[in-house]
């Protein structure tokens, strides 16, 4: 059985890996930190998971964190990277679901998170973990940055497109128009969040600049080997969970015989946690609730040269713990989908 340890097992995704890894078949939890909750049963804050996680909630500095075989850190930005020294030169290894360890460029780092980067070296070392893309990396990883949630549906939706040897769209001119439920601000208190704020209300945000764009567009650059130029948009909608991005790219007059659907199939042969959908499908957000799948839909309006990409994904799972637990599978050599089988939930 693998030891798991999770910093911040009280946050929506930390109680989200407390859901997936309860049921997986080679986990055994074994410490769960909250500062505020230390000696809480976790089953009695989160009554879902009574007769599924008998631990309690310690304090950081009391959990036997070294003694697991990964941590997971659902906690703020900075705080993996002040223990990660630690637990690494233990032999334990690490994914965090913050934003430690995703931007390559420290000073991008510093610009974008206001704070200073305490380990440039492990921040190196470190794999972006998006397990699609990066596969192979992630299987020799002690050390996986995993991606935001935007940042998963853009580069994925975008990565058929990029990932060809010659331009088929204007990659300098991608346009992404994203809207996330408000699980995706996390479960600490805030205005914005609040009932009367975010239901029955539409809105952009970040439009100026979101952080979420600089780990987008190296993530996509990466896939293109080339240049991009992404201009990024994201609104909060009145749901609790899911992300659904409309991606927009203008297909090049070199490439108008381009079949794009079977150009995403293709790509995504064999990937089980990505749907490429029938052409002119619209995927929503509750067909993927809850569960760790991507589902996309290519269209083309008019058969025109706009190509618009549908991409849905539940914020907390694919877009964040459940990336996390899929990582984990590739990291130990175990099912890649070990854990991860839940059928989305309807309504
Ligand atoms: N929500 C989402 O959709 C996504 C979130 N993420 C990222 O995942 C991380 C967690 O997000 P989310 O679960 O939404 O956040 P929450 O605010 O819901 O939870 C944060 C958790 O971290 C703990 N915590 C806070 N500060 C510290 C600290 N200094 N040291 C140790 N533990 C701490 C909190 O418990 P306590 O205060 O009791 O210790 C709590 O359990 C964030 O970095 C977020 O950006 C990534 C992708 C998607
Ligand atoms: C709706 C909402 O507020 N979403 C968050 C993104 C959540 C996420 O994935 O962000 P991290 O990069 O912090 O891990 C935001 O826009 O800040």
């Amino acid at each position: 059985m693998i030891k798991v340890g999770i910093v911040g097992g009280t946050g929506y995704t930390g109680v989200e890996l407390l859901r997936l890894l309860s049921a997986h078949p080679q986990v055994q939890l074994t410490a769960i930190t909250s500062r505020k909750e230390d000696g809480m049963p976790v089953a009695d804050m989160f009554p879902s998971l009574r007769g599924h996680v008998s631990l309690a909630f310690s304090a950081p500095e009391k959990a036997k964190l070294t003694e697991c075989d990964v941590v997971f850190f659902a906690t703020p930005h900075g705080v993996a990277m002040a223990q990660a020294r630690e637990l690494l030169a233990a032999g334990v290894k690490v994914i965090d679901l913050a934003a430690d360890f995703r931007l390559k460029d420290t000073a991008e780092f510093e610009k974008w998170y206001a704070m200073p980067h305490s380990c440039p070296d492990i921040l190196e070392e470190a794999v972006y973990g998006l397990p699609e893309v990066n596969r192979e990396a992630i299987r020799k990883a002690r050390i996986i940055g995993l991606p935001g949630c935007y940042p998963t549906s853009m580069q994925l939706g975008y990565a058929p497109l990029l990932a060809q040897a010659k331009p088929l769209v204007n990659e300098s001119m991608l346009i992404a128009d994203c809207k996330s439920g408000v699980s995706g601000a996390g479960r600490k208190a805030e205005v914005h969040t609040l009932l009367a704020e975010a239901a029955d209300n539409f809105k952009a945000y970040g439009v100026k600049g979101h952080r979420h764009l600089p780990e987008t567009v190296q993530g996509l650059q990466a896939i293109a080997k080339r240049k991009v130029g992404l201009t990024f948009v994201p609104h909060l909608v009145p749901m609790i969970r899911g992300i659904h991005s409309t991606l927009y790219a203008t297909i090049l007059p070199e490439a108008r015989d381009t079949d794009f659907q079977a150009l995403y199939e293709k790509h995504f042969e064999g990937e089980k946690f990505v749907d490429v959908m029938p052409s002119g499908s619209h995927p929503e957000t509750r067909s993927v609730r809850a569960s760790n799948k991507l589902r996309i839909a290519v269209h083309r309006p008019g058969g025109g040269d706009l190509l618009v990409i549908l991409v849905v994904e539940d914020n907390l799972v694919k877009g964040a713990a459940g990336q996390g637990v899929q990582c984990m599978n590739i990291m130990f050599g175990l099912d890649e989908t070990a854990g991860l089988t839940q059928v989305p939930v309807l309504p």
